[in-house]
């Protein structure tokens, strides 16, 4: 919006203070020239006021980068660059570093050329304007001083029309640039209204209340209540086309209680966690948190008291304090370093020699995958919402830290409702119920309610979620044995 602004104030700028005035005070000028009887000083100036500013789209730098064929106007490289620095990893395991560091050099020479000959262009038309304005102004010199000479004009005059002259082309010298501010500022101007002419898929409601919760209700277990009735939904619009969503989807999660998503991957399970922040409107069916619809309340309100603790937790390039404090700004170290404990940080903090003012990095690459997922669950923690949604919460943590934040997490959700989705079932065998999603039998790939019970009742029932469970279990076991038995030969 700035961005914005400062367009408007451009343009404005430009207009009422350079062009408007220039054109005004030429034919002032070349009224005044006419009236001492001068014609072809006032013809000569008002040619050479004319022929810069006629000029002025061809000098301005846009419109000769439009001519070029593939090219835009910033650097062309700075894009690739920051993709290949941020993915360095993925360049380095791969040996691709010869292979993006040619692609760079290719880039960074097409830059290169077209800016040489941007400049080489933009200087000749320069010289032909300024040429332009030198031969009129001596021009209109030589006519005055021949008028003067014999006798047509005064010397006053002589002067009077040199100062006019000088007067007049003072502003025409900065007019190129000028007229390239106006441009560059119309086409920010241009972006910022089709920015915020785009349609918004998600609106508050006129009268949306906000979504509030008292810390005794929470204790209570009062509030949180999630309840989701013959949902469907279907992702609209993108450049994939529409694929993926949800099929009549219905299930209640009492205040305080465990639900578990567990299926296969692209059933529709994150969506389930979309459609409850409100990032996407359900197309059929209600969501209801504490039996209000989801689009009674505002967004704002709503995600301040839901919790996420997602699969991949992006951090900002700012220390330990600033990314926990993140989820409550104004807490205090004693809170940040109970939630970094609680989310099992709390050894990683301790041997930090910067402890929490210890900087992350960019997107938190100094912390591995585990440390990041934990920051992301003290966040959480911190926040105390009273809805908690752990989407994949720990697949990047061994065993026993992911037995240590369970138990933590179990303690700090305990009056709080969570919907938890996993892919490891061991970590959700102790949740209220389970819901399995699938797509078997789902029109358009999309996700369906395909068995739902406790645990020991989905084992009983013999499914899938017996058959993911059998196969989890001996794998594990599989492993464990193969491992003693590597050992055992190694003895
Ligand atoms: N923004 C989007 N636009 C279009 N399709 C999407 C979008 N997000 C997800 N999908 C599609 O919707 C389906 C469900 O996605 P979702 O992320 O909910 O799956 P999931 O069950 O959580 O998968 P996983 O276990 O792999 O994380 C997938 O087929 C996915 O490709």
């Amino acid at each position: 919006m700035d961005r914005g602004s400062n367009s408007i104030e451009s343009v404005v700028n430009t207009v009422v203070f350079t062009l408007f005035p220039t054109i005004i005070e030429a034919l002032v000028v070349t009224a005044i020239f006419f009236k001492l009887g001068t014609p072809w000083i006032a013809i000569t100036t008002l040619a050479t006021v004319i022929a810069p500013i006629t000029s002025c789209p061809v000098r301005s730098s846009s419109l000769i980068y439009s001519y070029l064929p593939n090219h835009s106007l910033s650097s062309p490289d700075s894009r690739s660059a920051v993709d290949i620095l941020i993915n360095y990893e993925t360049v380095k395991m791969f040996g691709m570093e010869q292979e993006e560091a040619s692609t760079y050099a290719a880039l960074q020479k097409a830059y290169q050329d077209i800016y040489i000959w941007f400049r080489l262009t933009r200087n000749a038309i320069s010289l032909g304007q300024d040429a332009i304005k030198s031969i009129g102004l001596g021009s209109a010199m030589v006519l005055a001083a021949i008028g003067a000479a014999h006798g047509n004009l005064t010397p006053g005059d002589f002067v009077l029309i040199n100062a006019y002259a000088a007067q007049l082309f003072g502003p025409l010298f900065s007019l190129g640039s000028t007229y390239r501010t106006l441009t560059q500022a119309a086409t920010d101007l241009e972006k910022c209204v089709n920015l915020l002419t785009e349609p918004i898929t998600v609106q508050d409601d006129a009268n949306a209340k906000p979504f509030e919760v008292e810390e005794e209700a929470l204790v209570e277990k009062r509030v949180g209540d999630v309840r989701f009735e013959n949902v469907s939904f279907k992702y609209h619009g993108t450049e994939r086309g529409s694929s993926g969503g949800l099929r009549n989807i219905s299930f209640h999660v009492a205040p305080g209680r465990m639900v578990a998503f567990v299926g296969a991957s692209g059933a529709g399970k994150s969506t389930i966690i979309r459609l409850l922040l409100r990032f996407y409107d359900v197309d059929s069916g209600s969501v209801f948190i504490d039996g209000e619809n989801v689009r009674n309340y505002s967004q704002e309100s709503l995600r301040k008291q839901i919790g996420v603790v997602a699969q991949d937790t992006i951090l900002f390039n700012r220390s330990l304090r600033f990314n926990i404090s993140y989820g409550k700004p104004d807490a205090c170290d004693a809170e940040i370093y109970d939630a970094a404990r609680s989310a099992a940080l709390g050894d990683f903090v301790d041997s930090l020699p910067l402890k929490l003012d210890t900087i992350v990095g960019e997107r938190g690459v100094r912390l591995s995958g585990g440390e990041r997922q934990r920051v992301g669950c003290a966040r959480c923690l911190i926040k105390a919402p009273a809805i908690v949604l752990l989407d994949e919460a720990s697949s990047s943590l061994d065993t026993q830290t992911e037995r240590e934040m369970q138990a933590n997490l179990r303690e700090v959700c305990k009056n709080r409702t969570t919907i938890v989705i996993a892919h490891r079932l061991s970590t959700i065998m102790m949740a209220d119920e389970i819901i399995v999603l699938g797509t078997d039998g789902a029109e358009e790939g999309l996700g369906t309610v395909v068995e739902r019970g406790s645990h020991a009742e989905l084992i009983r029932q013999k499914g899938s979620y017996a058959e993911m469970w059998d196969l989890q279990t001996s794998f594990d076991n599989g492993e464990l044995s193969e491992a003693s038995e590597v050992k055992d030969s190694k003895k």
